[in-house]
């Protein structure tokens, strides 16, 4: 993935140096009334839909919960709860550190921004609204990929937390999409001989902090992601992520040891439209602040993606290009930055 840089001469003040010094967020942060009109309704809450791995009707779970969420939470994934709340731990000793020891894994190096590493987005376009988090993100696959030095030794079980994870979200990734194909009627092994054995996982610890006017900025713009598909460890007591559904923004709830599981736009490509990347956004609180940790699993930079031949006939033609992954990731990430979807790119 290549990251959209901008020469920079000063690192920018993190979110939360803001937040605890009760700032108020600066205009740039401020997002435009057409997007989030103050007279909106409250959105409903609502738990994901949960599919239970390993059980007879698993495929049709998935299938039902992609065509109507694209998104669905998963309880029994076989990672104990302790092992969570380490995780989880972890990311939240990381973001307790002093803003000089954070520093050292900064994602500005040289004065370039990169995507890895401690900071906030790049700013590449006039007018940008700013995202109210900050964030550690890591390559943690392909693991001879990896950039070590990025990876805090502070808390000093965080690489090795890290690594435990990336193994067993490798595997559970492989499992739901296994039957995900199979949802599909594709052979089981469609998407994941695809990806390979050393696919990409970013692993991105989001910290939110608590903020003054939660109605006025975004913890998360609205986005799909770039991904094939993704795995989110949710913050245990504060709900916050939002997907559309139906036309109406939803907050999600989950059980509090699950894994949420969503899909992103290499997936609504592969399946030639079948199943459609969600659209999610995060919000924030003025009382309380959240963590998440995301594992975004793809296909390597140098692979070439598109419909399934088995999803394509007269009845549903082609929606999709073949296109090399790191040609659209690149455009996802500029457009992201930007509030903006990717996915016209894809489409014939
Ligand atoms: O914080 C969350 O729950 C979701 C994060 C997310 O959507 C992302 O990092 O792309
Ligand atoms: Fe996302």
């Amino acid at each position: 993935m290549n990251p959209p840089v901008k020469s920079v001469s000063t690192e920018p003040k993190t979110v939360q140096a803001r937040a605890e010094a009760g700032e108020a967020p600066p205009t740039d942060y401020i997002i435009k009334e057409s997007q989030h009109p103050l007279d909106a309704p409250t959105p409903l809450t609502a738990p994901l839909p949960v599919v239970h791995l390993g059980q007879p009707d698993e495929a049709e779970e998935i299938k039902t919960a992609l065509q109507s969420w694209g998104m669905f939470q998963v309880i029994d994934h076989g990672m104990p709860p302790s092992f969570l709340d380490e995780l989880r731990g972890v990311a939240r000793a990381f973001f307790k550190l002093p803003v000089d020891e954070k520093q050292k894994y900064s994602n500005i190096r040289d004065g370039q921004f990169g995507q890895e590493g401690y900071g906030n987005d790049g700013i590449i376009a006039e007018g940008q609204i700013l995202d109210w988090t900050d964030r550690l993100y890591l390559l943690v696959q392909p693991e001879d990929s990896r950039n070590l030095e990025l990876w805090p030794t502070n808390p000093n079980s965080l690489r090795d937390v890290l690594h435990e994870y990336t193994m067993k979200t490798k595997k559970l990734v492989e499992n739901v999409l296994k039957t995900t194909a199979i949802s599909l009627e594709l052979s089981e092994d469609f998407f994941i001989g695809h990806l390979g054995e050393k696919f990409t996982i970013v692993a991105s610890f989001n910290y939110y902090p608590c903020c003054s006017m939660p109605d006025l900025v975004f913890g998360l713009k609205p986005h799909t992601d770039g991904t094939l598909i993704t795995v989110i460890l949710p913050d245990k007591d504060v709900e916050g992520l939002q997907v559309m559904k139906d036309g109406e923004w939803i907050t999600v709830t989950t059980s509090p040891h699950a894994l949420i599981i969503n899909i992103g736009d290499q997936m609504e490509i592969m399946s030639n439209g079948f199943f459609k990347s969600p659209v999610h956004r995060v919000v924030t609180f003025s009382d309380k602040d959240r963590i998440s940790i995301a594992m975004f699993c793809a296909n390597l930079p140098e692979k070439v993606i598109g419909p399934a031949d088995e999803l394509v006939n007269d009845m549903r033609p082609r929606m999709y290009k073949n296109l090399k992954v790191k040609d659209y990731t690149e455009v996802f990430f500029q457009r992201f930055l930007q509030g903006k979807r990717a996915i016209d790119l894809a489409q014939v």
